[in-house]
């Protein structure tokens, strides 16, 4: 035996109303939907008409009252049995032209049993006929009877507030939700209550119909709607239009920066009317730096109207949106470098992460990041102007100590000490072929041109003794540029040997005597090298000079100066030589003075 069910009628109304929806007032743009889709219906059957909505706030004692009126098509009586007192059944789902019509699960109206303790609705249709008044109560009983209240054409829907919402009817809060769901409809909407009146979409909103031309002369008029409407500074905007799902509206790029995993929430209008203005599947993932304003004719909104069905159609509007968004970088890349430039630095991070993720985007974007080199501020795609290789070091200190010489020697390398830039670099090599080489500052030196000469032998000795409580060797090589006499080049070992000395400086015994037994396995390996310019005239000089003990103060001077070019931190050891030796220096040179005069 086949059964039906059955619908405790109650229930389902109380669910309808009460329970489907997060927020009461979506009571207004059910009202407004179905006075819109009327209007459309009229016009679908031929008639010539100018479509006019009025809303109407009435006051009597404590009792409020809306009144929402449209000229739209109006319902027969048997239309008013069959679709209006219907759960569930929509003149609009079975209407050849359904796709025009905003509703379509004929339970929109019962959300105003939310707000109000009946729906009276009078309405006169179109087809002619005598007018109707239909009273509902949320019990899901209803009266219909005749009568002459009803709108020459149209229909009026008149709702009582419930005391604990009746600040709904307010004007100012009815202003809000009417402008807010309505403000580009093309409709004219009208509001008043007692002296107060407004129309509330009298204003042509430019992204409407930028998004439609995409006529760049209109886009300082959009970039000032979105200041002065929606508080947004935007840094630029752009139109978006697709095939698939009908979508047009505007990009606006966000004046500060957000992480890229961090969606936006975009405001959605369905044809003309918001959905939402918290959609977040209809731009592609990483639209994370725009805000955008759609007004979408053909997606599929869920019943909740909280966002759109994951169908085929959304797919490709999705790809249609990804493409022209891309589009809109490479024309930034092409045309607009200091645009393209700003995007850049006020969206840093995420933009780098989604290059390295993504590779059509790394192919956009990736010349167009800026890094600093040992020859200065450069893009990539300028580095790669002159130069074959992609050189680059991942630690600053490292990049200190090298980039003066490597500057003379015409390399330039890059420092890519910041997060993103290493996977960014070495991911040209397996797209473009392009080999990267990560340098170090030790093997760096190593490429520096030694220098071969017995009589070298003592002025080193001499000098690896006035280094020797440093851990530093010294060796003599040539290199450019001539004016800089040392390159003091540490590896790692040494920079830890450093931390600890600087820790132990600062920790009690106990802990220092630990400490000291891990330091000193590290100086047995002496990692540092202070490699002297034989190109340069002091240097020159202090070879050549014959008292051991000027060579040793000059070689110890040299190796401060060095240490302090390369950014290294200063330990007690290297601040008492600065001392020792500047008054030494001092001191000659008042005797100089002295034994001239
Ligand atoms: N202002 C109106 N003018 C003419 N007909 C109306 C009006 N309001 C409601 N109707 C009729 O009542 C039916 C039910 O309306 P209701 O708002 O409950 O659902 P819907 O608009 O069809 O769909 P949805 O639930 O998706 O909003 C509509 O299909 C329409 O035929």
């Amino acid at each position: 035996m086949v059964h039906s069910f059955k619908i405790d009628l109650k229930g389902i109304i109380d669910l309808l109303s009460n329970h489907l929806y997060s927020d009461p007032s979506v009571f207004v743009r059910e009202l407004l939907q179905n006075a819109v889709d009327a209007i459309t219906a009229r016009k679908n059957a031929g008639d010539r008409f100018d479509p006019n909505i009025q809303v109407t706030v009435e006051s009597e004692g404590e009792t409020k009252r809306l009144v929402f009126e449209d000229n739209g098509i109006g319902l027969t009586e048997d239309e008013i049995h069959e679709f209006l007192a219907t759960i569930g059944r929509s003149s609009k789902r079975i209407s050849e032209a359904r796709e025009s019509y905003l509703g379509q699960f004929g339970i929109g109206l019962l959300s105003c049993f939310m707000v109000s303790k009946e729906i009276r609705v009078y309405t006169q249709s179109s087809k002619g006929g005598t007018a109707a008044c239909w009273i509902a109560q949320p019990d899901g009983t209803y009266e219909i009877s005749q009568t002459n209240e009803a709108p020459e054409v149209g229909t009026r829907v008149i709702l009582e507030a419930r005391e604990d919402f009746d600040y709904l009817f307010d004007f100012e809060n009815l202003q809000e939700d009417l402008f807010g769901y309505g403000e580009i409809l093309p409709y004219p909407i009208h509001l008043s209550s007692g002296d107060e009146y407004a129309h509330v979409n009298a204003v042509a909103v430019p992204w409407v119909t930028y998004a439609e031309t995409g006529d760049p002369a209109q886009k300082e008029q959009v970039l000032a709607y979105a200041r002065e409407r929606l508080g947004l500074e935007a840094l630029d905007c752009f139109p978006l239009k697709t095939q698939a799902g009908g979508v047009s509206g505007v990009a606006f790029v966000l004046p500060y920066s957000t992480q890229s995993n961090s969606r936006q929430w975009h405001r959605v209008y369905l044809k003309n009317m918001l959905l939402s203005s918290q959609i977040d599947n209809l731009l592609p993932e990483w639209a994370f730096f725009v805000r955008c304003f759609l007004n979408v004719q053909g997606l599929h909104p869920t019943a909740s109207r909280e966002s759109f069905y994951e169908d085929e159609l959304l797919t490709q509007a999705r790809t249609e949106l990804n493409q022209q968004m891309q589009a809109w970088i490479r024309h930034l890349t092409q045309h607009d470098q200091e645009g393209l430039r700003r995007l850049l630095q006020l969206h840093y991070l995420p933009m780098r992460a989604l290059a390295v993720d993504n590779d059509e985007f790394y192919q956009l974007l990736v010349h167009s990041f800026s890094f600093e080199t040992s020859t200065g501020h450069m893009t990539l795609g300028d580095y790669l102007k002159s130069n074959s290789v992609i050189r680059y070091v991942t630690n600053l200190d490292q990049f200190r100590q090298i980039s003066q010489v490597a500057s003379a020697y015409g390399h330039s390398v890059i420092n890519a000490v910041y997060t993103y830039d290493i996977p960014i670099l070495r991911k040209y090599t397996s797209m473009f072929g392009v080999p990267t080489e990560e340098i170090d500052a030790t093997t760096y030196a190593h490429t520096l041109e030694d220098v071969q000469s017995e009589g070298l032998k003592d002025f080193l000795l001499l000098a690896q003794d006035a280094l020797s409580s440093l851990e530093c060797q010294v060796t003599v090589k040539k290199f450019i540029p001539d004016t800089l006499p040392a390159l003091f080049i540490v590896s790692e070992v040494h920079q830890e040997l450093s931390d600890i000395e600087q820790a132990q400086e600062v920790s009690d015994d106990l802990w220092s005597d630990v400490l000291e037994d891990y330091a000193s396995e590290l100086r047995s390996m002496r990692v540092a090298h202070l490699h002297l310019n034989f190109n340069n005239s002091l240097v020159q000089s202090m070879m050549h000079a014959e008292n051991p003990k000027v060579v040793r103060r000059l070689v110890q001077m040299l190796y401060v100066q060095a240490h302090l070019l390369g950014h290294h931190p200063m330990r007690q050891e290297e601040l008492a030589l600065l001392t020792e030796g500047l008054q030494e220096m001092m001191y000659w040179g008042l005797r100089a003075d002295r034994m001239l005069n």
